[in-house]
């Protein structure tokens, strides 16, 4: 359980880009963030796992204020937090199978995991992995010779590699076409249900926030305007959430 708890972020230079955030996310729930560009969806995001400090407000994972963590605590936190990339981050010249295993650095002492000494329960968890987003046949083809929605799918194979309670991913889709944009999300969402891993995407497409989410969040202007379920986004509530930004609806 993840609760989001008045949080505010001002950036050095002044800008205020969120305001007394809340909303709180049940385990294994996939939870989309929508809204216009600037609105501050990354903003909460990158708050979660603290990549950024907020000036206010608590987020509480299972109770313990992520804000209030010490470096030890904040490491063990954020070992529980897997990222998915919209621009997938892979190392290009590694295998699938090779960037799959960076997920357990996490886990491993400095030096075993400087030289890329992994057991063979870690490379078979890997291969595993791989298997599980369809990708079997291509656990030795280097990064750089994937699609990019293969790629993404091994981005969420080692984001799972971690372990983690939680994913969190930034646009994971909105570098792919229409039909790798639904096997991409296809597997998201199989993940939240069967393995019951808490999802928390930010999405630009409305559409396809209603179809995967089980929880939305709408975000204007850094503050809260939505926050239910998909058949609770009417029309008007959208047009709440994008004002004039019509665009970014279809
Ligand atoms: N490091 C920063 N310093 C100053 N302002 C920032 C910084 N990062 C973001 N902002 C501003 O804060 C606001 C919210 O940004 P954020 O990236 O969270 O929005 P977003 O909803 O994710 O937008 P997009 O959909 O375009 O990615 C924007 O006005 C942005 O310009």
């Amino acid at each position: 359980m993840l609760e989001i708890k008045d949080i505010s972020k001002t950036y050095d230079n002044g800008h205020k880009a969120i305001k007394n955030i809340s909303f709180s996310i049940a385990d294994g729930e996939f939870l989309s963030i929508i809204g216009p560009s600037g609105a501050g969806k990354s903003t909460v995001l990158r708050s979660i796992n603290q990549l950024i400090t907020d000036d206010s407000g608590q987020i509480l994972f299972n109770d313990q204020d992520i804000r209030q963590a010490n470096k030890q605590q904040l490491r063990k936190i954020r070992a529980q937090i897997g990222m998915v990339f919209q621009n997938y981050n892979l190392v290009g010249r590694l295998s699938a199978i090779e960037n799959v295993l960076h997920g357990a650095l996490g886990r491993k002492s400095t030096i075993s995991g400087a030289l890329g000494w992994y057991t063979l329960s870690e490379k078979q968890s890997a291969a595993a992995l791989l298997d599980l987003v369809g990708l079997g046949d291509f656990i030795y083809t280097r990064a750089n010779e994937l699609s990019g929605g293969q790629m993404q799918r091994v981005g969420i194979a080692r984001a799972l590699m971690q372990e983690p309670k939680i994913i969190l991913t930034d646009e994971p889709i909105a570098s792919l076409d229409p039909q790798s944009t639904t096997v991409v999300m296809d597997y998201l969402k199989k993940i939240a249900v069967e393995m019951n891993i808490t999802v928390i995407a930010n999405l630009h497409q409305v559409e396809i926030a209603k179809k995967y989410s089980d929880h939305i969040v709408g975000i204007n202007n850094g503050q809260v305007v939505f926050n239910g379920q998909p058949n609770e986004l009417t029309p008007a509530q959208i047009v709440n959430v994008y004002g004039n930004d019509v665009g970014a609806i279809e």
